[in-house]
C-alpha cells in the first residue's frame, strides 16, 4: 500500500485540478500518511489530516501541515475539511458500511457547501470499456476482497452510484487514472 501511494505523484500530476482550491483535506484510512505527504509536497498550503486506526498512527509525528488522528471511521466522526480522500478503502467494506462512512464524509465537508467533495481512488469494473485483461484482473481483486474481508468487493459504476445516492450525494465524476484505478469525485 505504501509503494502504491508513492506512485500517486503521477496521479497528482495528471489530476492536479482535482486538488486545486482545496485548502484542507482528510485522508481517511490514509495509513502512515504516504499519499498525504506527496499531496503536501505538491500543495504546501493545504492542511492535511490522516485518519487511521489508533494503532496504525500511534507514534507518527505531525508535520507542519500534516496531522495524524487515531479514530475508527465506522464509529467516530471525521474532522471537518474541504475534501475527504478515500484511497483503496471502500473496497474493504460492504455497501451498508460504505454508506455509513460516506454519510460521515458528507457531514465532514458540509461547511464547504456545494464546493466540498469526496475523492475516491479505487477500482471501477467496466466490462464494456475495459480491455478484457483489465476486467479479468479487477475480477480477481474482487474475489480477493471477498476472501479477505467480510463483505468487501470491487464495484461496477452502477454499484458505486447506488451507494453515493444512498449516502445523500447528488453527483459524481469518474476519471480513469493510470493502471487499473479510477478517481471518483463525489459531490454533495
Ligand atoms: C487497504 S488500506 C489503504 C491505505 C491507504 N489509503 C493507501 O491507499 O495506501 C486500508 C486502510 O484503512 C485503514 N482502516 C481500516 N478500517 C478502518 C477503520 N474502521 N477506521 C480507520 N481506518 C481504518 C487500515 O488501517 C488501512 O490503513
Amino acid at each position: 500500500m505504501v509503494s502504491d501511494s508513492r506512485m500517486m505523484n503521477m496521479v497528482i500530476k495528471d489530476c492536479r485540478d482535482v486538488f486545486e482550491g482545496v485548502n484542507s483535506l482528510v485522508d481517511v484510512g490514509g495509513g502512515v500518511g504516504e499519499f498525504a505527504r506527496i499531496i503536501s509536497q505538491e500543495f504546501p498550503n493545504m492542511k492535511l489530516t490522516v485518519l487511521d486506526l489508533p494503532h496504525v498512527v500511534s507514534g507518527l509525528e505531525d508535520g507542519q501541515n500534516l496531522k495524524f488522528v487515531g479514530a475508527n471511521m465506522l464509529h467516530d466522526s471525521i474532522p471537518s475539511a474541504d475534501a475527504i480522500l478515500l484511497k483503496l478503502v471502500l473496497h474493504i467494506y460492504n455497501d451498508e458500511e460504505c454508506v455509513k462512512v460516506l454519510k460521515k464524509c458528507r457531514e465532514a465537508i458540509s461547511r464547504k457547501g456545494k464546493e466540498g467533495k469526496v475523492i475516491i481512488i479505487d477500482l471501477v469494473i467496466n466490462e464494456k470499456k475495459d480491455m478484457h485483461e483489465h476486467t479479468q484482473t479487477k475480477i480477481y481483486f474482487d474475489l480477493e476482497m471477498m476472501n479477505q474481508t467480510t463483505g468487501g468487493r470491487e464495484r461496477e459504476e452502477t454499484e458505486w452510484e447506488k451507494i453515493f445516492i444512498e449516502a445523500g450525494f447528488s453527483g459524481y465524476k469518474i476519471t480513469h487514472i493510470f493502471g487499473l484505478k479510477s478517481l471518483i469525485q463525489v459531490y454533495p
